[in-house]
C-alpha cells in the first residue's frame, strides 16, 4: 500500500487481519523489515493508544521511530497560494517534503475542524501530506475516519465471534464535548467493506452519520430496538454531521447494564478514551464483557500488519 487512510486502500481486509494476528502470536517474527529504516509519527492532536501501539509496531518490525507532536511545532499552512503573513510559519508543502527527507513511512493524526464541513470532508490535511510526502502516509485518525481503531475492531470481532455474520451494534452514547464524527465513520465504512457482520446503527434523530459511510448499513433512531438480540454494542459519541459539530444532550443514551440485558450477552466495545457514567456505566465497562483492553491490545497488531504492507 502506497497509502492507508480508509478501506479503499486495502485489496483485502481479511488477508490484513491475518496478518495482524501472525503478528499478535510472533511478534518479532518481521523484526527484519524495518532495519536501518525510519518511522515518523506526527500528532497535531492528543494520543495515548494510537502512539504507543504504532511506536511499539515499528519498533517490533525493526524500525526506528521519531514521534513529533506537532501542536508544539511550527504552524503549518495548508491553503493553496495564500499571503503567509500570519500566524503560520511554514507550508505543507514543505513540511511534508521535509519529513520526507527523514523516514520512510510518515503517520500522521489530524482532527477535523468541526467547523468547516467542506475541508473536513475533503480530509485537505491528511490529503495534503499525502500528496506533498514523497514517502508512503498513514493515517493515525484524520478528519473523517479512523483507519488503524477500524482494523483493530475488524481483528477483535473477528477473535470473539461465535456465529457469522454476528449481529454488530454501532450506538451513539452522549459525550460532554462535540467530537469528530471519524472512529463512527470508519467503524461502518469498515464493517460494511468487510462485509462479515450484520450492522445496525442506531443515534438519535439529526445524528445520522454521512450517507457516504451507512450505504447498506440499517440505521435505527430507537436504542432498545437495535439492542434487542446484539452480539457486539459499539459505543460512539459524535457531534452531528447534519448540523455540523453540534453536540447532542441526549443522556438517556448511555449504554448501561438494563441496556446490555436487552442483547444476546453482547460483548462491549469502545476505542477509547472513554467518559465513565457518561458514554458507559462502570458496571458495563467493568463486566467480563468488556473488550476495550483487548481492542486497546490489538492497535499494536493492527499497527504491525498495516507498517508491514507500506511500500513506497
Ligand atoms: N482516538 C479515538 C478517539 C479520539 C477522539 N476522542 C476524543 O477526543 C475524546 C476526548 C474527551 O473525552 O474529551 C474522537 O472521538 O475522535
Ligand atoms: N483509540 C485511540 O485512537 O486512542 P488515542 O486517541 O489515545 O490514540
Amino acid at each position: 500500500m502506497k497509502q492507508f487512510l480508509s478501506a479503499a486502500d486495502v485489496p483485502d481486509i481479511n488477508a490484513l487481519i491475518a496478518k495482524a494476528r501472525a503478528h499478535k502470536a510472533k511478534p518479532f517474527g518481521s523484526n527484519h523489515s524495518g532495519q536501518q529504516k525510519m518511522v515518523i509519527n506526527l500528532f497535531f492532536n492528543s494520543s495515548l493508544r494510537t502512539r504507543m501501539s504504532t511506536e511499539k509496531a515499528a519498533r517490533q518490525l525493526g524500525y526506528d521511530v521519531i514521534t513529533y507532536d506537532a501542536s508544539g511545532g511550527w504552524g503549518i499552512e495548508f491553503e493553496d497560494g495564500t499571503v503567509m503573513n500570519g500566524n503560520t510559519a511554514e507550508h505543507v508543502r514543505e513540511a511534508a517534503g521535509v519529513l520526507s527527507q527523514y523516514c520512510d513511512i510518515l503517520c500522521v493524526r489530524s482532527f477535523p475542524s468541526l467547523t468547516d464541513k467542506d475541508a473536513d470532508y475533503e480530509d485537505r490535511i491528511m490529503k495534503a501530506f499525502v500528496k506533498y510526502a514523497s514517502v508512503p502516509v498513514v493515517s493515525m485518525e484524520s478528519a473523517t475516519r479512523h483507519p488503524l481503531q477500524s482494523l483493530t475492531d475488524c481483528i477483535t470481532i473477528a477473535e470473539h465471534r461465535k456465529a457469522v455474520p454476528p449481529r454488530v451494534v454501532l450506538t451513539w452514547a452522549p459525550h460532554p464535548r462535540r467530537l469528530p464524527q471519524c472512529v463512527a465513520n470508519s467503524f461502518a465504512e469498515w464493517m460494511l467493506a468487510w462485509g462479515e457482520v450484520d450492522l445496525t446503527i442506531c443515534n438519535p434523530e439529526g445524528f445520522d452519520l454521512a450517507p457516504e459511510f451507512t450505504k447498506g448499513a440499517k440505521v435505527v433512531h430507537n436504542q432498545a430496538e437495535a439492542f434487542a438480540g446484539a452480539d457486539f454494542i459499539y459505543a460512539k459519541n459524535w457531534s452531528s454531521f447534519e448540523d455540523y459539530g453540534a453536540i447532542g444532550d441526549f443522556p438517556g443514551w448511555q449504554v448501561d447494564e438494563a441496556k446490555m440485558a436487552l442483547t444476546n450477552n453482547a460483548y462491549f466495545m469502545h476505542c477509547l478514551p472513554v467518559r465513565r457514567n457518561v458514554v458507559v456505566s462502570d458496571g458495563v465497562i467493568d463486566s467480563d464483557r468488556s473488550l476495550v483492553l483487548q481492542q486497546a491490545n490489538n492497535r499494536t497488531w493492527a499497527a504491525q500488519a498495516v507498517l508491514g504492507e507500506m511500500r513506497g
